[in-house]
C-alpha cells in the first residue's frame, strides 16, 4: 500500500467511524512498513486534510454541482486528499496529485467515479481562481473560518470575545505544530542532568520559561527510541498543565485527592512535589484510564499513588472533609488544546458548552466536600471557554461561602500574575490554553 492509500484509509476512518486521527495514524503506520519519508508524508496528508475540514469541502463545492455528502464516503475522501495536495502542499506536483487520486478512485470506485474524480481535480488545477475564499462585506467571519480552517461558530465566538485580529491569531496558533514538552521527574534526576542525557539521545530541547522542571523539545527521535522515557526520567506534559500542581502546592506527608486524574500527568507531578511522601488518591470514571495512571506511577518510581474507580460527583460523600488538598482537573471541551488534535475542532459544538458546565459544577461541589477545614481546592481545565471556567467557579463560590478564592496567579512558579484566576490563552502564552483557580476552605 503506498503512502497516499494509507492516508486515505486513515482519513476515511476519521470521517466515517469517528476515529481519532492520531490513534488511527499510529495503528496504520505500525501495520505497514513505510520509510521515514513516507511516514512524514502520510502524517502531513492525514493531519493536514483532517484539520482543513470544511475548507476542503468548500473548495470542492466550487467544482462539483451536487452536494458532496451525496458522493460515496470513500470517494469524498479521495477528492479531499487530492484537493489538499493541489491547494495546500507546495511540494506535490499537481499532476501527481491528480494521477494518484485517479489511481485511488480506480481501486475504491468504478469507471464512473474514476472519470468524475479526474474531471473535478483537473478542473481545480485549471481554474484555481474559483477557490478564492469569499471576503466581501459581511463575510469576515466566513472568510476567517475558511482561511484558517476552523468551524464558523467557533470563529464567530472568538471574534466576539477577543476581536478579529486576536481571533485570527488564535486560529493561526491552533494550526501550528505543538512542540513536545516534558516534565523532569525530580524524584530521579534534575532538569540540567536530564538535558545532558537527552542531548546524548539526540533530543534537542531548551528550558521552559513557565516551570522549573519543564523542557521544550525542538527535535527528537521517535518516542519509543528515547531510553530516558522508559527509565522514568521524565513525563510528557504541556508546560501550562505543569502549572496546576504548583498552584495546588502539595506538601510531603499530606493526603491529596486528584478527582479526574487519568492518565496521571498531574497526579504524578503532585507526588513528585511531595517527594514521594504522603498519600495521593487518584480517581477517574474509567478503569482502563486508571491503568495508565498506575503505569506512569510505576515508570516514574512513585509509591504513594493509589487509584480508585470513583465518579467524582460522589467523591465528597465518600471522603468527606478528609483531604488536605483536592484537585478537580475537570473534563472539558478542550478548546485550549486544539493544536494538539487536528480533528478536535470539528467534533466540538456549542451544545457542549451548555452541557459540560453542569457536570463541572456537580464535580466541583462534591470535591469541595472532601476538603478539610483550612484545606485547598483547585479547579482547572484545558479550555478557554468562560462558561466552563470563570462562570463555574463564580457559581460555586456564590453557593459555598465557606470557600474563598485566593490569588491564584501568585502560586505560579514563574511569571506570577496579580489575578484570582489564571487563564492562559494559547496565542498569547504560546502554550496550551489552561484555566486554574485556587480556593481555600475557611
Ligand atoms: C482533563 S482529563 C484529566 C487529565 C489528568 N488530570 C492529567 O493531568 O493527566 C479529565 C478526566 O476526567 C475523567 N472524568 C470524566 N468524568 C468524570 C467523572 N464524573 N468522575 C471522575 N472522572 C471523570 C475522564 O475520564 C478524564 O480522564
Amino acid at each position: 500500500m503506498n503512502a497516499r492509500e494509507i492516508a486515505l484509509k486513515i482519513i476515511n476512518d476519521v470521517h466515517t467511524n469517528d476515529a481519532y486521527a492520531n490513534v488511527s495514524l499510529t495503528r496504520e503506520l505500525r501495520k505497514h512498513e513505510v520509510s521515514d519519508q513516507d511516514r512524514r508524508f502520510v502524517t502531513e496528508l492525514v493531519y493536514g486534510c483532517v484539520k482543513a475540514g470544511d475548507s476542503l469541502d468548500w473548495i470542492l463545492s466550487q467544482y462539483i454541482n451536487r452536494p458532496i455528502k451525496k458522493i460515496a464516503p470513500i470517494i469524498q475522501d479521495v477528492l479531499r486528499l487530492g484537493i489538499y495536495q493541489i491547494f495546500f502542499m507546495d511540494k506535490v506536483p499537481e499532476s501527481a496529485a491528480c494521477n494518484q487520486s485517479v489511481e485511488l478512485a480506480k481501486k475504491y470506485g468504478h469507471i464512473g467515479t474514476v472519470k468524475f474524480v479526474n474531471a473535478v481535480l483537473r478542473n481545480a488545477v485549471r481554474q484555481p481562481e474559483k477557490a478564492v475564499y469569499p471576503n466581501g462585506k459581511g463575510q469576515a467571519t466566513k472568510y476567517a473560518a475558511l482561511a484558517y480552517n476552523h468551524p464558523e461558530w467557533l470563529v464567530k465566538r472568538w471574534i466576539k470575545e477577543f476581536g478579529y485580529d486576536m481571533a485570527v491569531k488564535l486560529c493561526e496558533f491552533n494550526n501550528t505544530n505543538a512542540a513536545l514538552s516534558i516534565r523532569t521527574n525530580t524524584l530521579k534526576t534534575n532538569r540540567s542532568d536530564l538535558m545532558n542525557i537527552l542531548s546524548a539521545e539526540q533530543v534537542v530541547c531548551y528550558e521552559s520559561e513557565w516551570t522549573p522542571e519543564g523542557l521544550v523539545c525542538q527535535s527528537h527521535p521517535a518516542m519509543d527510541q528515547i531510553k530516558s522515557l522508559t527509565e522514568g526520567l521524565f513525563q510528557v506534559q504541556d508546560e501550562s498543565s505543569m502549572l496546576v500542581a504548583h498552584v495546588l502546592d502539595p506538601q510531603p506527608g499530606e493526603f491529596i485527592i486528584d478527582t479526574c486524574s487519568a492518565p496521571g500527568g498531574k497526579t504524578t507531578h503532585i507526588a513528585a512535589l511531595m517527594q514521594n511522601k504522603g498519600r495521593v488518591l487518584a480517581t477517574d470514571i474509567y478503569e482502563h484510564k486508571l491503568k495508565r495512571v498506575n503505569e506512569n506511577a510505576e515508570r516514574l518510581g512513585i509509591q504513594i499513588i493509589q487509584t480508585e474507580l470513583l465518579d467524582a460527583t460522589q467523591i465528597g460523600d465518600v471522603y468527606e472533609q478528609q483531604a488536605d488538598r483536592v484537585l478537580v482537573d475537570a473534563p472539558c471541551s478542550g478548546l485550549g488544546v486544539l493544536r494538539r488534535k487536528p480533528d478536535a475542532r470539528w467534533k466540538k459544538s456549542p451544545a457542549l458548552l451548555v452541557e459540560l458546565p453542569k457536570l463541572q459544577i456537580e464535580i466541583l461541589k462534591s470535591a469541595a466536600k472532601a476538603v478539610k477545614p483550612g484545606g485547598v481546592l483547585v479547579y482547572s481545565t484545558c479550555t478557554i471557554a468562560k462558561e466552563e471556567n470563570q462562570t463555574v467557579v463564580n457559581l460555586f463560590l456564590a453557593d459555598h461561602p465557606e470557600f474563598e478564592l485566593e490569588q491564584t496567579g501568585q502560586f505560579l512558579p514563574y511569571a506570577k500574575q496579580k489575578t484570582t484566576m489564571v487563564q492562559l490563552l494559547p496565542h498569547i502564552a504560546g502554550t496550551d490554553g489552561f484555566f486554574i483557580a485556587r480556593m481555600k476552605r475557611k
